[in-house]
């Protein structure tokens, strides 16, 4: 495995390996970029099948966060940690105070939450050791579970993305396709029901797909069939890579609006989006409402606060489809665009020698 080579391509700042024999720890903390602030975001605990995988993962998610953070207008850089192991099975306390220890180590340079595999249980388990984590208990005054405020955000965003792709922004009578109904996916259908979509669910999980069934009186189809059913928009919660070579001529939808990271497998599918003339909503803008939320526990958490921030996800997709007509781009492109645009500003500006408090001249 070639780490630096990994790192050089996209210029990841550091990698940090940690080990705790006694806990079975092994993580990897990746650090994309602080040039906003520093980096927040979450850690995933997954089998993964080989450390490479593990290592490969948490770089792709890191660097995703550089994006999301920026698109969201959040003055935090992007990083995220992966724990490998079963997070059904493999789970204990010192594993995750251990792991705390070793981000309090990085004295900030990384925040932590949940991600896939992660619980608001783990992460107070986390703040045993550190400050540095967020997403812990409402009990503690923060913000708790983030997953029904992602799931807001998305349900705000895809509004934005019918009114590119549809022509309005309301969802009553609509048609939408769910793929995934796990924790974020919940809480939008209810969203969805309530301004009266018509919902299509699906998941390898059977009693999620019966909740939404009885609750939201959704219609259910195998997990192989969702990408092709009839609908008007087509939101991908579950997994990455769903939008590919394969998948991407079976698509009926006019519009993609989504929780999943990561649901373009390459760019060259956010191109052939643009060319099937399906309005995408890019995932990090659509999806930013969980970290939109946990930042705010920087701040002293303020529900209110935090919500009125998720709302400007309407705004933040309309300016990607806005761009992206403007400029004839794919909209990954404009999303692409309008956080390195961000990011490249500040660089710009920080690389000015100003006197602040962190300089190390002001200490003497
Ligand atoms: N939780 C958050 O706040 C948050 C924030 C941003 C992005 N996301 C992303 O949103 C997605 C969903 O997150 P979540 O927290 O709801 O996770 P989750 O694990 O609760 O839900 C995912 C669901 O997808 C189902 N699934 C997996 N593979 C499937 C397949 N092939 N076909 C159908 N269903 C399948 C799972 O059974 C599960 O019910 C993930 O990609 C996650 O990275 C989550
Ligand atoms: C900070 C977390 C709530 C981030 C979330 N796991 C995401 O992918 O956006």
């Amino acid at each position: 495995m070639n780490v630096f080579s990994g790192m050089i391509a996209h210029d990841y700042e550091q990698v940090i390996f940690c080990q705790d024999r006694t806990s079975g720890l092994k993580a990897v903390i990746a650090i994309h970029d602080t040039t906003l602030g520093p980096a927040l975001g979450g850690t995933r605990m997954w089998n993964y099948e080989t450390e490479e995988a593990a290592v490969e993962d948490v770089l792709r998610l890191s660097r995703g966060m550089t994006y999301k953070n920026a698109a969201a207008g959040l003055n935090l850089g992007g990083g995220k940690a992966v724990i490998i192991g079963d997070a059904r099975t493999d789970k204990n306390p010192e594993m995750f105070r251990a792991f705390g220890r070793y981000i309090q180590g990085l004295n900030g340079r990384y925040i932590t939450a949940e991600d896939v595999g992660t619980t608001v249980e783990d992460m107070d388990i986390i703040h045993q050791e550190t400050d540095y984590v967020t997403g812990i208990s409402q009990a503690f005054g923060a913000s708790g579970n983030p997953s029904p405020v992602t799931a807001y955000g998305v349900y705000v965003g895809m509004k934005a993305a019918a009114k590119a792709g549809l022509g309005t922004e309301s969802l009553s009578g609509k048609t939408i396709a769910v793929q995934g109904v796990g924790n974020v996916a919940y809480h939008l259908c209810k969203h969805l029901h309530e301004e009266g979509a018509q919902l299509i669910v699906t998941d390898i999980h059977q009693p999620s797909v019966k909740r939404a069934v009885d609750e939201f009186g959704a219609r259910a189809v195998d997990p192989t069939e969702i990408l092709q059913v009839d609908c008007d928009i087509l939101a991908p919660c579950a997994l990455g890579g769903v939008l590919n070579e394969d998948t991407l001529p079976m698509i009926k939808a006019k519009v993609i609006a989504g929780a999943a990271n990561n649901q373009l497998n390459t760019n060259e599918d956010g191109e052939r989006l643009q060319q099937m003339g399906i309005a995408y909503a890019p995932d990090y803008v659509i999806n930013a409402g969980g970290v939109m939320n946990v930042a705010d526990e920087l701040n002293g958490y303020n529900r209110e606060r935090a919500f009125k921030k998720v709302e400007t996800i309407f705004d933040n997709v309309s300016r990607v489809f806005e761009i992206a007509k403007t400029e004839q781009i794919a909209t990954y492109r404009a999303a692409d665009r309008m956080a390195e645009e961000r990011i490249e500003r500040m660089r710009y500006s920080g690389g000015k020698f100003l006197q602040n408090g962190y300089h190390i001249l002001s200490k003497r």
